[in-house]
């Protein structure tokens, strides 16, 4: 059974639960503190901000009072703190109110396909929160614990801007329930995984200044292979530890104490090295991005079964085709005569294998003098540039004996197939572009091409001695 913390009407449900559940991460944050007053993390905020984000109904002042009082009463009760734990907390409340003013639209707004575009909106709320937060906090502390307001700031500054770059990502992540962890299961998957853990071990023996970004590389890899939500758990995770380990000595970014013995130098100098790979790795993963478009594209212009030109491609083509008034253009369209017939005495397979051939045939009769483009199913058509009407209709012509004369085998049966043709040819006259004035010729000689097959199909329309130049198309 699923326990469903808040609902858009339940006002006090709804207090309750935000200040129940502030009250237990102040608490969890409280007792990481080492062993100053402020604590290593403070995730409570974060955490306020993603549950308010993703409830917009608890964008209201009775919420963040609700949160606000919950973190007031556990720095009475555990810390013993009076006036600080007002003024204290007015700190972590500006970051959540800040933070989830920015985000709330947007999240509501974007689908998960634009997750990227959330991810992105993140780093500003979280620069601009951290920095009204920090300011309010380093007075505060100021006053109430007599720390230098550039010390505190910088502490307030750098761990709120980092834990909520960490966790926000995290929390607002959408795809979990899609996700299937059989197939994370994969080598491909764990890989990237194991290699950030690795780094951070390295990282941890090597020590400077270089060793916190050596996990980076590693983690642009997973970025590129794992889902969002899972990525984001990692980064998390990696974030946590080396914080963990540096507060703790164990990763020593000053350079001394190492465990090997590597200068401060040598530690830089590997950081760097670390750095410059990690946009090698966004390049490569780009390029892999590029190829799949060209394959699509490829895809798209080009008919799979015959190879030649698909309607899209040949208007693509056109783009290609330097424009002018003058020139002009026809349009040579070819439909098989009887395809049915192949279709039903010879099975689907061998009228595949009869368009193959007709295409095979068309491109060794127009070569380069033409754009041959499978139009639709037994329907091709050519496209021709600054040809006469005599040219167009040898052409046509030539194309109609080369399919019809030499017979065609099929399942051990020769057969005569025929093509009707119909053409049109023309000028751009007022049209703008060769896809507007195509369009319109090859309607023209869809209209000869059906005189072609009311007078009895195989053969040309209209006939040489009445095609003249149809003057401008438009
Ligand atoms: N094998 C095969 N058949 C196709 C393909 N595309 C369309 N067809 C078939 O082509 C046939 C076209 O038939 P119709 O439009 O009746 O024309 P037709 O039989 O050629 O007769 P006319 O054009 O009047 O001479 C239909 O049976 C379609 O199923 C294809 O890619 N492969």
């Amino acid at each position: 059974m699923r326990v469903k913390l808040f609902a858009e009407h339940q006002t006090k449900k709804n207090a309750l639960s935000l200040f129940l559940l502030t009250l237990l991460f102040c608490f969890l944050g409280s007792h990481l503190r080492i062993p100053a007053e402020l604590s290593l993390f403070w995730p409570v905020n974060a955490i306020v901000a993603a549950v308010i984000v993703r409830h917009p109904y608890l964008h209201r002042i009775r919420y963040y009072l609700a949160s606000f009082a919950a973190m007031v009463v556990n720095d009475t009760v555990f810390s013993g703190w009076a006036w600080p734990a007002v003024t204290l907390n007015i700190a972590n409340l500006l970051f959540i109110i800040i933070s989830v003013s920015m985000l709330v639209r947007h999240y509501l707004r974007d689908s998960s396909r634009t997750q990227l575009g959330n991810a992105l909106r993140i780093f500003p709320a979280c620069l601009l929160a951290a920095f009204a937060c920090a300011t309010w906090g380093g007075l505060a502390q100021d006053m109430s614990f007599d720390v230098r307001f550039a010390t505190a700031w910088g502490d307030w500054f750098s761990e709120q801007f980092s834990t909520g770059l960490m966790l926000l990502p995290f929390l607002l992540a959408r795809g979990w329930r899609s996700l299937s962890f059989a197939a994370l299961l994969a080598p491909g998957k764990w890989l990237p995984v194991l290699s950030v853990l690795l780094s951070l071990v390295v990282g941890a023996m090597i020590g400077g200044a270089g060793s916190l970004t050596f996990p980076v590389p590693a983690l642009i890899w997973c970025a590129i292979v794992l889902p969002i939500p899972v990525t984001s758990l990692v980064i998390l995770l990696t974030g946590i530890t080396e914080i963990v380990l540096v507060s703790h000595g164990v990763m020593n970014i000053q350079g001394n104490d190492n465990l090997l013995p590597l200068s401060h130098l040598t530690s830089a100098r590997l950081g760097v090295a670390t750095v410059a790979i990690s946009p090698l790795i966004v390049a490569v993963s780009m390029d892999a991005v590029r190829q799949l478009n060209q394959r699509l594209a490829l895809r798209a212009n080009y008919d799979f079964l015959t190879q030649l030109l698909s309607r899209s491609g040949l208007y693509e083509s056109l783009k290609e085709e330097p424009f002018s008034a003058q020139r002009s253009v026809g349009v040579i369209l070819i439909d098989v005569d009887y395809f049915k017939a192949i279709n039903d005495n010879f099975g689907h397979d061998a009228g595949d294998g009869v368009l193959e051939e007709i295409a095979l045939r068309m491109q060794k009769v127009v070569g380069s003098q033409g754009r041959i483009c499978r139009f639709g199913g037994e329907e091709f058509a050519i496209v021709l540039f600054d040809a006469h009407a005599a040219q167009l209709f040898q052409l046509a012509e030539a194309v109609r004996q080369a399919i019809g004369k030499e017979k065609f085998w099929l399942q051990g049966n020769t057969v005569t197939v025929t093509v009707s043709l119909g053409l049109a040819q023309g000028r751009a006259g007022e049209e703008r572009d060769w896809h507007s004035v195509v369009n319109q010729l090859v309607s023209a000689a869809d209209k000869n091409l059906y005189l072609s097959k009311r007078n009895g199909r195989n053969q040309t329309s209209p006939a040489f001695r009445t095609l003249t130049l149809a003057g401008e198309v438009a």
